[in-house]
């Protein structure tokens, strides 16, 4: 069974908790309880796989540029990046989250920055009201060579699943490449241990 874990950030009231509810109950809520960090589990199948998905949802803090990502940055196999199209104030923040989930993982994971992200750009269906046109959107994901999807918890299922599918998808890829190349520098590590051995003992005969 593969664990896989995502953690969705986004400034306060961008939508978060809805777009996460959406896709774990197909439900939207109008109001959530927002005054605390929430962990969700869920099991699913994806491609014939069961897969025990965690997601942490974290309370927002009041102020935006605060790095709220000391702790789910580590934790996280990969991330949610939530903002509302209709405030340009929350597509800055998420443009400042995308940087420092870079450099966060530039400075604690050894170069490895390539984990998956989607920038999602919630609250669709109040497009009378926009601030972020969608192809400001989709320019920062190409930015930033993520995954970049408009939707509207409010109203669909279905373009928020399919985005939770393939960062799913692509999260287990990526697990996959991780444990592959461990395996690999490790039997490498282990031959040049066999090759110093048994290389110096055929000499010494
Ligand atoms: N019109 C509209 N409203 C939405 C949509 N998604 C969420 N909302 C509303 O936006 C408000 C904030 O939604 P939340 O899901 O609590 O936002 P959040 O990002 O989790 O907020 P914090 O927990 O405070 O960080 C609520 O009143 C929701 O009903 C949407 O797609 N369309």
């Amino acid at each position: 069974m593969n664990n896989i874990k995502l953690a969705l950030l986004g400034s306060q009231g961008a939508g978060k908790s809805a777009v996460l509810v959406r896709f774990l109950t197909r439900r939207f809520i109008g109001e959530y309880a927002s005054n605390a960090n929430s962990l969700y589990h869920k099991r699913l199948s994806i491609d014939g796989r069961q897969l025990n998905l965690e997601v942490f949802d974290p309370c927002s803090q009041s102020s935006e540029a605060r790095c709220i990502l000391e702790e789910p940055v580590d934790w996280a196999d990969g991330f949610v990046v939530v903002y509302n199209i209709s405030d340009c104030t929350s597509f800055i923040n998420a443009k400042n989250i995308l940087r420092q989930i870079r450099e966060a993982r530039l400075k604690n994971c050894k170069g490895e920055v390539e984990v998956p992200v989607c920038l999602v750009g919630n609250k669709q269906d109040l497009c009378h009201a926009r601030q972020v046109r969608e192809d400001e959107g989709r320019c920062l994901a190409q930015e930033n060579r993520c995954h970049f999807q408009e939707v509207s918890a409010a109203e669909s299922y279905q373009d928020i699943a399919n985005l939770f599918t393939q960062l799913i998808r692509q999260v287990m890829e990526h697990l996959k490449y991780r444990a592959d190349r461990r395996r690999y520098s490790g039997s490498k590590s282990m031959a040049k241990l066999i090759n110093n051995v048994f290389g110096k003992r055929r000499k010494s005969v």
